[in-house]
């Protein structure tokens, strides 16, 4: 073929433009040096043009982005609120993704258990022994419920020194107030529904419960986070089934900004950028928003190890869990084991069936902690109209009070901030001195008066309202905590109202520049009222988005 002669190729350029841009033929020096000039001159411009367009399709690009920053204390409910947005606006993935979330409820699970166990190997447990007197206890209890500071309400607050088997739990901000519940009686020393010899039993089967812990933690954590993973000590494990007691509060397992995350969760589809205050992340949203992983490389296996173990091990768990002896032993501790996080003995036939996947709502009461900051992008797959083309990215800013300032430099940057107000009884994990009531106070206030923030927007989401409802229900105060409550009814609507008139309270006073305030009772877990929450979030997000816009 004459086009595949090499000749033809080489000799002549194939440019059909060269013929009409070569130098005309007979140009003189003078012409030249002014065609150069031109041509220098439409150059320049072309470059410029182009600069503009790019300049312009960045700013429209930086436009597009939506930020949506959660601030909260630590188990406040941030990473279930972005868990919802998933849930909301990219079902399709979320529902992929749900499969991930298998190894960290099997955690959970371990833990309930292990905290069962604790109890009951507890040398002062009546179960155990039964010389120890009860009362004793709930004078020791008594009396570090009397060291209280006032709190940001004019209010008191619980600095009670620890009682060692929730200390070595970092449970210990479940308790109730003593007061509250000291129903500490001989009436309450029911002997076990299990015999001695039944409990020892089934303390032996549920052995493999420990090498099931540990597997799931090397699953989930990368293998250099040693803090968060460390178990008990080998000596420990072979004489008992309770660890040192730091062992277990370092045994939180946490997700951690970083994009090599070993595991099942390691390939969902949250991102990690590593998080140092740049933008880079922006670059990377791309490789965010693709689909999430084929179920091929999702982490789990056919044979899931812990699943059979638990499947094997649940009819003991729920003996032990229905056991009025073990309920009793449990209520003595102040330990509310159902409003923990990541509480599934209630489930337990369901949850642990060989061929469980979880459903929306177990992968919204699943505990996993954050540490640092993690972004979430996405478009949104459900079409609702106005905000077609906004990027939008969820920054999940795990449990720090200190990182405030995080995030302040962004554009179009909107605030969710979440105060668990159930926990007017608590106090922190990581401080037992703290209330946690007031920490979320001490927060807001940091968050309304940051300059960097003064601009922008705040929602509130007083959230966890449910537990909040079934702790009045059952009998606890508010005004025991929040004096200035006084003697208001001491129900869901009156309390939220009144805690709602504080918060805004503070808004209103520290808020450097007058801006928009928008507060709502929560409970994020639940999904039926949150999705409306969120939209009417989402919605105002976006009408505010749109102004701005148009300002610019
Ligand atoms: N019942 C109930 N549980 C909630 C609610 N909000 C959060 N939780 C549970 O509380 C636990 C903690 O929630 P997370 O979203 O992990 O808390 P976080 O603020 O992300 O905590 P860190 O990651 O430590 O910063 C989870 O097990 C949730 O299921 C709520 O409104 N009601
Ligand atoms: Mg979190």
């Amino acid at each position: 073929m004459a086009g595949s002669s090499p000749a033809s190729v080489t000799t002549s350029s194939d440019d059909p433009f060269d013929e009409f841009l070569k130098p005309p033929l007979g140009e003189t020096f003078e012409e030249r040096v002014k065609r150069l000039a031109r041509e220098e001159e439409a150059l320049k411009i072309s470059m410029a043009i182009d600069a503009s367009i790019k300049a312009e399709r960045q700013a429209r690009k930086k436009m597009r982005i939506v930020r949506l920053l959660l601030l909260g204390q630590s188990e406040s409910g941030k990473s279930v609120t972005l868990r919802q947005f998933q849930r909301l606006y990219t079902p399709t993935a979320f529902r992929e993704e749900r499969v991930l979330w298998r190894a960290v409820i099997q955690l959970n699970i371990v833990r309930s258990v292990r905290i069962i166990l604790d109890a009951l190997n507890r040398p002062s447990s009546p179960s155990i022994s039964p010389s120890t007197s009860p009362k004793s206890q709930t004078r020791s209890l008594s009396t570090t419920h009397n060291k209280r500071r006032t709190s940001q309400f004019g209010s008191s607050s619980e600095a009670s020194s620890p009682d060692d088997y929730l200390t070595s739990l970092g449970a210990n901000d479940h308790r109730n107030d003593p007061s509250d519940t000291e129903t500490d009686t001989e009436d309450h020393i029911t002997k076990s529904c299990l015999d001695t010899n039944e409990i020892d039993a089934i303390k032996l089967r549920l052995l493999p419960l420990r090498h099931i812990e540990a597997l799931l933690i090397a699953k989930l954590v990368p293998p250099n986070e040693e803090e968060a993973t460390r178990l008990a000590a080998p000596s420990e494990s072979k004489n008992t089934q309770t660890p040192s007691r730091s062992s277990y509060k370092a045994q939180e397992i946490f997700v951690r900004p970083s994009p090599g995350l070993k595991g099942g969760l390691a390939r969902a589809r949250v991102y990690y950028p590593s998080f140092a205050g740049s933008h880079h992340s922006e670059e990377n949203a791309s490789a965010s928003t693709g689909r999430p992983s084929s179920a091929g490389n999702t982490g789990l296996e056919t044979s899931d190890e812990p699943q059979e173990v638990l499947h094997a091990c649940r009819t003991d768990v729920m003996r032990l869990w229905a056991d009025r002896g073990v309920k009793e032993l449990l209520h003595r501790r102040k330990i509310r084991l159902e409003e923990f996080p990541g509480f599934f003995l209630n489930d337990l036939e369901r949850v642990t069936s060989l061929k469980y996947i979880p459903s929306d709502d177990d992968v919204l009461k699943a505990r996993l902690k954050t540490v640092g900051v993690s972004e979430y992008h996405f478009q949104m797959e459900v079409s609702t109209g106005r905000e077609t083309g906004t990027d939008w990215r969820i920054v999940d800013v795990g449990g720090s009070r200190s990182q405030v300032h995080l995030g302040a430099h962004y554009l179009n940057l909107r605030l969710i901030f979440l105060a668990p107000i159930s926990g007017f009884d608590q106090v922190l994990t990581e401080d037992r001195t703290v209330n946690r009531l007031e920490d979320s106070v001490l927060l807001w206030k940091t968050v309304c008066s940051n300059k960097l923030l003064a601009n922008v927007d705040l929602v509130l989401f007083l959230n966890k309202c449910d537990i909040l409802e079934a702790k009045l229900k059952a009998g606890v105060r508010l005004a025991k905590y929040v004096k200035s409550f006084g003697d208001r009814a001491n129900n869901l609507e009156t309390v939220s109202k009144y805690l709602r008139s504080k918060f805004s309270a503070i808004h209103r006073e520290y808020s450097p520049n007058p801006r928009k305030f928008y507060a709502f009772c929560t409970s994020v877990t639940d999904t039926a009222t949150t999705a409306g929450i969120i939209a009417s979030v989402r919605d105002m997000v976006i009408r505010q988005h749109l102004r701005q816009s148009k300002l610019m």
